[in-house]
């Protein structure tokens, strides 16, 4: 298969709450080729746990995101672990058959993983720097062992103000979320800055050095206006067919 014919992988990017999950719908409802995958955040909220005593097999769920937002310091590095270990099986599952021309559209991916919520979380002084160092090895080991199968054609960013974000995180109204500062959320679009504007982020991997990136301006309420959701739609397409 030619490179052109391969099935391109394109991350959304983005602060919380500022609006991937509603822009993913809009990419899907707009082209049956462009595939979107959502961010696992059920398995956090919900993980498994069989305790398989010898006579006595229990079956419960702890979540995970709450214990992370309730204790931070105490619950990062597990979070980190799983979060991620969550994103590369989204990220390799098999894909189906499909035209040329198709694209993957992951919402974030192991690399926001690691270049964000990771690096905000050792920052933070909420990992330290032994966690945040066998986290940094086994991502690299990892995403080196997978190789293209795991390797990003572009990102998309969709960049809004902290204080949107804030806004909408009300208006969504997760539980878990209830204790996000602005404050938390400025660190956090520092970060995307740093990384996807800028570019001043070092990464660990070749291709993300120059990984074209598409930044939208998401501080536009295109929810329910179809001239600001064409606009985005055709900046996309743009983008992918130049990938
Ligand atoms: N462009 C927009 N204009 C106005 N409201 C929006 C816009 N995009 C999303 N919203 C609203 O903001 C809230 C958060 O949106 P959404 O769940 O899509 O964010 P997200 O980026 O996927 O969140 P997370 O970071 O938690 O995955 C929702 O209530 C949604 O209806
Ligand atoms: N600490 C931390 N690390 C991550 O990799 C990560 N990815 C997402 N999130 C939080 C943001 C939303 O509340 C919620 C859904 O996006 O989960 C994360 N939090």
């Amino acid at each position: 298969m030619s490179r052109s014919d391969q099935i391109k992988s394109v991350s959304i990017e983005g602060n919380i709450a500022v609006g991937k999950s509603t822009f993913a719908r809009l990419l899907q409802r707009a082209e049956q080729h462009w595939e979107v995958i959502a961010e696992p955040v059920s398995k956090w909220q919900n993980v498994d746990q069989t305790n398989q005593t010898e006579h006595h097999p229990q079956q419960s769920s702890s979540n995970l995101l709450q214990m992370m937002y309730h204790d931070p310091k105490r619950w990062s590095y597990t979070f980190q672990t799983f979060s991620c270990m969550s994103r590369m099986r989204t990220q390799l599952q098999p894909l189906p058959v499909r035209a040329s021309g198709a694209v993957r559209v992951y919402e974030r991916s192991v690399y926001s993983d690691r270049y964000i919520f990771a690096l905000n979380m050792f920052e933070l002084g909420c990992m330290n720097s032994t966690e945040w160092a066998v986290y940094q090895d086994w991502h690299s080991f990892l995403v080196e062992q997978f190789g293209r199968r795991i390797q990003l054609d572009g990102i998309i960013y969709l960049r809004a103000s902290p204080q949107t974000c804030m806004e909408r995180l009300g208006r969504r109204g997760r539980v878990e979320e209830q204790g996000i500062q602005l404050d938390y959320l400025e660190k956090l679009h520092t970060r995307h800055e740093d990384w996807l504007v800028d570019r001043k982020t070092r990464v660990h991997f070749e291709h993300l050095e120059t990984v074209p990136v598409l930044v939208l301006d998401a501080d536009v309420e295109f929810e329910k206006d179809p001239k600001a959701q064409d606009n985005l739609l055709t900046k996309v397409r743009h983008f992918f067919s130049a990938l």
